[in-house]
């Protein structure tokens, strides 16, 4: 999974991995050469009493540090760069795969999931690529490459590098194979912290209200108890290996000096050698250390990149047609044609054998106990869902046959839960149409019975407005997504339960308002209110998902049951 995702992510900088690959195989030959250079100065230097070797080799070995000091500063920042761009390009492809999903992926994967694949998830993949970018071709070469030049030095000595290369690899492998539980853990342990403090905040009112405070703080120190106990269990792990680390280098350090000392001695090594060999075998142990480091992070990346693979890999069930049919311009009916539809996983179907016509100039209402069905039915028209049996028809077009873009540009949608962005009054209501002039908001405004509440808040057009509108009432929030369908002047209104929040009078002037506005256009209202939906032209009553009656308030008092029932409901509410 890793290696397709950086396949297919990491081709636009190909040369500059090329480039990177030649400027580690650099800094690492340039590493390579030094103690060998820093032996011979001792040998041919120090060790006769010559100056002149000293200076010359001196001078060389200024040279190659400075060039490997360059090398690896340059090649660092590229890989970072490198490695950054590739975390923008996956988190681009993530934003846009997720914004052609429908409601049906949106769903099965849950927001949370797909914002911490958007970024924890990516963070992995991105320190990975950076350490493979930086130490990829480096440490596997120095590990070879030190053993050979360390046996250049000496072979009598290569026993000392078969002990501690292994010894290191087996402790480093076997504190690193109790962390990676570890990490996992602590994932699922940050997981569960952002889980419990997320549902406290937004739901801090109802913990308040029901005095749930203690309850709420002991499942939040439960939480936190988990994710500490981890960290602390790693931290305590992390202590071990540097230590243990520093104990084989400097065991070795030791032991080459030791058994050194005797072949000096003997007259079988140089002094400079032993330098040198000292200083390749703690190269050689270095790049164990990094490598078994390295092989710790591919699997959590791994799991990362399948995390992030699987939605990339998720296509939309919402579909865009070829060749597409093009909508009839102007006012278009809205007609369900025998509609089926079953949620994904559920066995029965939500809506059954759905059949009415929404005709344009005419208000259609949908009315039904809480579950019929109501807003699954008003979902199928802009195509948040797709019907799973017969046809959504818009101007006598399957809404599956014409482009997506077509069928969301003919409606103004208000949802049950109608949702309001970070930024000013204006920028929301822009949302229906980008070029709105002020007089076309304010306008807007003046039929969703807003302007009163715009004035009064402080910048007026450009208050701001808190994220999901948490800054406004429920009922300014429904007015101003109601204001936003408004100034988008669509041919069809889709008011999904939009005046609930609104007291009487209000409900009742913005119908009034709203009136004029959608004469010619085709308006399906869900509505709990059998008082609210008297006037309408059309009400379809649905039950259990079926349509159990379709006419005016007058027709249906006569000939259907369910909707008496509904009305009698109401009118004994009201009496008492
Ligand atoms: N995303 C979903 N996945 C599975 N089932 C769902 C989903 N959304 C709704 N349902 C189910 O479909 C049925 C109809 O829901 P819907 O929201 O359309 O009803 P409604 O008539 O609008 O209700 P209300 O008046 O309470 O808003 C309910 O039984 C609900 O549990």
């Amino acid at each position: 999974m890793l290696i397709r995702l950086l396949r297919n992510h990491l081709g636009p900088y190909r040369w500059l991995v090329v480039v990177l690959l030649v400027l580690q195989l650099a800094s690492t030959i340039a590493s390579l050469y030094l103690p060998s250079l820093n032996g011979r100065i001792i040998d041919e230097g120090v060790a006769v009493g010559q100056t002149g070797p000293i200076l010359r080799l001196g001078a060389i070995m200024l040279g190659v540090s400075l060039l490997q000091v360059t090398v690896t500063i340059v090649a660092t920042y590229l890989a970072s760069r490198t490695s950054a761009s590739v975390g923008r390009d996956v988190r681009g492809s993530i934003f846009d795969r997720v914004a052609v999903f429908s409601a049906q992926e949106v769903n099965r994967f849950g927001a949370p999931t797909l914002i911490s694949r958007s970024t924890n998830d990516i963070t992995q993949v991105q320190m990975v690529t950076f350490m493979g970018l930086t130490l990829m071709v480096g440490v596997p070469i120095m590990m070879v490459g030190g053993v050979i030049m360390a046996l250049r030095e000496d072979v009598g000595l290569s026993w000392l590098v078969a002990v501690a290369v292994p010894l290191l690899a087996l402790i480093v492998g076997l504190i690193i194979r109790r962390m990676v539980p570890q990490f996992t853990l602590m994932q699922k342990s940050i997981d569960w912290v952002n889980r419990v403090l997320r549902e406290q905040i937004t739901g801090i009112r109802v913990v308040r209200a029901f005095v749930r405070e203690e309850h709420e703080r002991s499942r939040f120190a439960e939480a936190n108890t988990q994710y500490t106990g981890t960290a602390i269990a790693v931290g305590k792990l992390m202590a071990l290996v540097f230590p243990l680390v520093m104990l084989v280098f400097n065991a070795s350090s030791i032991a080459v000096l030791w058994f050194g000392a005797f072949r000096v001695d003997d007259g079988h090594m140089e002094i400079g050698a032993l330098t040198a060999f000292m200083q390749y075998l703690i190269f050689v142990l270095m790049s164990v250390m990094m490598a078994t480091f390295m092989s710790t992070m591919i699997p959590r990346a791994e799991v990362s990149a399948g995390r992030i693979i699987e939605v990339l890999d998720t296509d939309s069930s919402v579909l865009e047609p070829a060749p597409a049919v093009t909508i009839p311009g102007g006012p278009v009916a809205i007609e369900f044609r025998d509609v089926e539809f079953t949620y994904p996983g559920a066995e029965v179907p939500v809506l059954e054998g759905v059949s009415f016509i929404a005709h344009p100039g005419q208000t259609t209402a949908i009315i039904g106990s809480t579950g019929a069905g109501k807003t699954t039915l008003v979902n199928l028209i802009p195509r948040l869902y797709d019907v799973t049996g017969g046809t959504v028809l818009m101007g006598g077009v399957d809404v599956r046959e014409a482009e997506l873009a077509a069928v969301w540009s003919r409606v103004g949608l208000v949802p049950q839960k109608p949702y309001l962005f970070t930024g000013s009054v204006a920028d929301n209501l822009r949302y229906g149409d980008a070029d709105a002039t002020d007089e076309q908001l304010w306008d807007a405004l003046r039929i969703a019975q807003g302007t009163d509440f715009v004035h009064d808040m402080p910048e007026g057009l450009d208050s701001a407005i808190a994220q999901g509108g948490g800054n406004v009432s429920g009922g300014q929030r429904q007015r101003l997504a109601i204001a936003r369908a408004v100034v988008r002047r669509p041919d069809i209104y889709l008011f999904d339960d939009s005046f609930s929040a609104l007291d009487l009078m209000t409900d009742r002037r913005l119908r009034a308002a709203l009136e004029p506005e959608t004469a010619d256009a085709t308006v399906i209202v869900v509505a709990q209110r059998v008082s609210t939906i008297i006037g309408a032209d059309q009400i379809v009553v649905l039950e259990d998902g079926k349509v159990v009656g379709v006419g005016s308030h007058e027709d249906l008092l006569i000939d259907c049951t369910t909707y008496q029932e509904i009305v009698q409901s109401q009118a004994v509410a009201e009496v008492a």
